[in-house]
């Protein structure tokens, strides 16, 4: 199997109409767990994101996978705060990234039916998936990453407008995808979610990583001040 990780950004900026969005970030991540990003709104957490991803620019600096990128960039999935349906049914919209990959109609829906089922949707199967409520969708939305089996799964904000239900639907989904081996990088507004979902933590401030840490050690004994107010719940700028 061919190997991503490590995965090393070195002074790594995306750029947008004269501002800096994120950067120069210098990380390097190995191949396994969840990192979770969180940082005050601005600090470029989804910039950082996407530009990993491969869906910002990168302005300076270098990204480099252990394996050529358009390589990498087959393995990887993105789950977005509102994800975007297709109007089709739910299994349709599912089966869709593996019909994109060619395969057949039949196996597809197959496949979307059995990820439907994995991830609660099983009653909604045939129904037009715009009708699905906010939980919903984000579930279809993870069946719809999940189905291309990615090693690495990019999530911003995914809870972002989710009751307490649907989250831990969601956070149950995402648990098993780790423990099935993806490499899990996402966003999130919501500490405790971080302290439930991270292996490590990355602390952005101004676009640049302020702190990083193992989970336990980030939560338990912040590095930084900032970090310390940030977790205690005060505005940090
Ligand atoms: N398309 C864009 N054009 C110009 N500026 C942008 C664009 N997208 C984001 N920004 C700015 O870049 C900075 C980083 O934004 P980004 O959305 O990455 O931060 P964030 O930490 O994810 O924020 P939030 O927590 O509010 O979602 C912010 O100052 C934002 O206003």
């Amino acid at each position: 199997m061919t190997e991503l990780f490590p995965l090393v950004l070195e002074g790594a900026c995306t750029r947008r109409g004269g501002k800096d969005l994120a950067g120069p970030v210098d990380l390097r991540l190995e191949g396994q767990g969840a990192s979770i990003i969180i940082g005050p709104n601005g600090s470029g957490k989804t910039s950082l994101l996407r530009l990993i991803h491969g869906a910002a620019r990168l302005s300076a600096g270098t990204i480099t996978w252990a394996c050529p990128t358009d390589t990498a960039r087959h393995h990887q999935a993105f789950v977005f705060q509102r994800p975007v349906m297709l109007r089709r049914s739910v299994a349709q919209n599912i089966a869709y990234p593996l019909r994109l990959r060619g395969v057949g109609r039949r196996a597809a829906l197959d496949q979307a039916r059995d990820w439907g089922v994995r991830v609660g949707l099983a009653d909604c199967l045939d129904l037009p998936a715009p009708v699905l409520s906010g939980g919903e969708q984000q579930k279809l939305a993870l069946a719809r990453a999940l189905i291309t089996e990615p090693r690495v799964l990019f999530l911003d904000e995914p809870c972002a407008a989710l009751d307490g239900a649907a989250t831990r639907d969601i956070e149950t989904i995402l648990a098993d995808a780790k423990a099935a081996g993806t490499r899990i990088i996402m966003t999130t507004h919501d500490i405790g979610q971080a302290r439930r979902l991270a292996d490590e933590v990355i602390f952005l401030l101004h676009g640049r990583v302020h702190d990083r840490a193992r989970a336990d050690i980030f939560f338990d004994a912040p590095a930084t001040s900032e970090a310390a107010a940030f977790l205690r719940g005060d505005i940090v700028q």
